[in-house]
């Protein structure tokens, strides 16, 4: 950690990251800005939630001109949502310094972003998709871009990104300054990214593991049946304070959601076939604490920053290792700590065990919490919830009832009346989903295929000639 007063930054970016709240520089902070900012190609890569969006997003403020009236910076990312929250912090940097930043992705009104451009933000944020549409209107010109930058940059390089990657960046000077940033970052990637880039210095921030020390991981061996009764005892056992649940195919999700909500969960879905209003509805909600649970496919997966997210659960075991790196990546950021639970079906034990020796990280196995524990965590909770409510100097107009009540009752059977009528569950009620394929683990032979990657079929999507897409059609970005 070190200061952010040691990296040479302007006074602006200096006021912007304090009123952030920021008091030093993380590692990949400190390490990739110094380089970013002499000019070089860099590639960075370190752990989920350590603050890579700003380790890009001064080196931009710093070189964007303010008078200029052209867009200077473009950065790719693979989600809207994503999209979103990179403009946000990106923003708040580039704050005091005056530089505007705007948010380009698909299924916002094309109009209102035509208008925005018409307020010249120097720094534009994208989803490749939306921002191609752009480019053919002419109402985005790359032909001024200093610095572009791909955020989650082996996402954006692998199938079904790669070509429109390709577009973008051909339309941008070829003398311009390019990042590529993400916590995973494969051999191939460093080798394709070769096409895009100048001579790149590799910004690798050295941790033993791939995943973060702060993240406690557990896994439940449990037949698909049993899953939903397992969710809902171990939300009742942990008590999260927000928690993404990941499902595999939208189907999943919206079953599960439903389910949930079904049980009294506030619940909601986030996946590629919402509409965009429906999306940002959920993630709003979510960000405000107005959900507990954000029940989603992949497209949650990565870069998504939620403050209060303690726990993740992998309902269905994530099909590659990168996919489980982001996914529980969503909690345990910035230091917090956080538990991540994965369930696998006892033919998926084998690719759960893949997946420990990828990441070399012990997943903890742990036994499956019983309807009475759930039942005695909901009381205890209840407990609390009431005692809280003895703090409350609100409770006058209450009075004349209770002391109605205790006329006929001793206080302890009322108070023990209370715990039950506030912990009437409804989590017991017989939901039946629709049983997922148990994730079967691939040969190397098969991999090598180009099968990892390639043949996965997220959020269930299957091309009408039979191969499985990926990228444009999954985020209509
Ligand atoms: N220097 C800092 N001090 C304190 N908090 C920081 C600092 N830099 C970033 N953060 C905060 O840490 C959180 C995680 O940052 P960010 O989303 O950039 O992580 P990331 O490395 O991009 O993770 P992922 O790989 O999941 O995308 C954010 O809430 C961000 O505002
Ligand atoms: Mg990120």
């Amino acid at each position: 950690m070190a200061n952010f007063s040691e990296l040479n930054l302007s006074e602006p970016v200096l006021k912007s990251l304090s009123s952030m709240g920021f008091e030093s520089a993380t590692d990949i902070q400190s390490q990739a800005i110094p380089v970013a900012l002499s000019g070089q190609d860099v590639i960075g890569q370190a752990q989920t939630g350590t603050g890579k969006t700003v380790a890009f997003g001064i080196p931009i403020v710093e070189t964007v001109a303010r008078e200029d009236t052209n867009i200077q910076a473009v950065i790719l990312t693979p989600t809207r949502e994503l999209c979103i929250q990179v403009a946000e912090e990106i923003s708040k940097v580039g704050g005091f310094k005056g530089i505007r930043t705007l948010a380009i992705y698909g299924g916002q009104d094309i109009g209102r972003q035509i208008r925005s451009l018409r307020n010249h933000p120097q720094v534009i944020v994208a989803t490749p998709g939306r921002l191609m549409d752009h480019m053919n209107r002419r109402t985005v010109k790359l032909d001024h871009i200093r610095i572009a930058v791909l955020d989650e940059a082996d996402e954006m390089l692998d199938m079904g990104f790669v070509e429109d990657i390709e577009t973008i960046l051909a339309a941008c000077p070829s003398e311009r300054q390019t990042m590529l940033f993400s916590a995973t970052m494969k051999p191939g990637v460093k080798s394709l990214a070769r096409k895009f880039m100048r001579d790149f210095v590799l910004v690798s921030v050295k941790a033993t593991e791939v995943t973060v020390p702060t993240i406690e991981q557990d896994y439940y061996e449990v037949p698909e049946p049993q899953k939903l009764d397992v969710l809902t005892r171990l939300l009742d056992i942990q008590n999260p304070e927000l928690a993404i649940v990941f499902g595999r195919t939208k189907r999943r999700v919206d079953e599960l959601s439903n389910a949930l909500q079904t049980r009294g969960y506030m619940a909601d879905g986030l996946h590629g076939d919402l509409s965009q209003k429906q999306r940002d509805t959920v993630m709003g909600k979510f960000r405000e604490g107005g959900l507990e649970v954000l029940v989603a496919t992949d497209v949650a997966a990565r870069g998504l920053d939620v403050s209060g997210v303690t726990h993740v659960y992998n309902f269905d075991i994530p099909q590659d290792i990168d996919s489980y790196v982001h996914r529980i990546g969503r909690t345990g950021r910035a230091g917090k700590s956080g538990i991540a639970s994965t369930f696998v079906t006892p033919r998926e034990i084998d690719h759960l065990h893949q997946i420990e020796r990828m990441t070399k990280h012990k997943i903890n196995r742990r036994p499956l919490p019983t309807f009475t524990e759930a039942k005695v965590s909901k009381q205890r909770i209840a407990m609390e919830q009431l005692l809280d409510a003895c703090e409350d100097e609100n409770l006058s107009g209450f009075k004349s009832l209770a002391e109605e009540v205790l006329e006929g009752h001793d206080s302890l059977t009322v108070v023990s009346a209370a715990i039950k009528l506030l912990t009437k569950g409804t989590n017991e009620v017989p939901i039946k989903l629709t049983a997922e394929q148990p994730i079967r683990i691939r040969s190397p032979k098969n991999r090598e295929r180009g099968g990892y990657r390639g043949d996965r079929h997220r959020e269930g999507y299957r091309h009408p000639r039979g191969g499985h897409v990926r990228g444009r059609s999954r985020h209509q970005g």
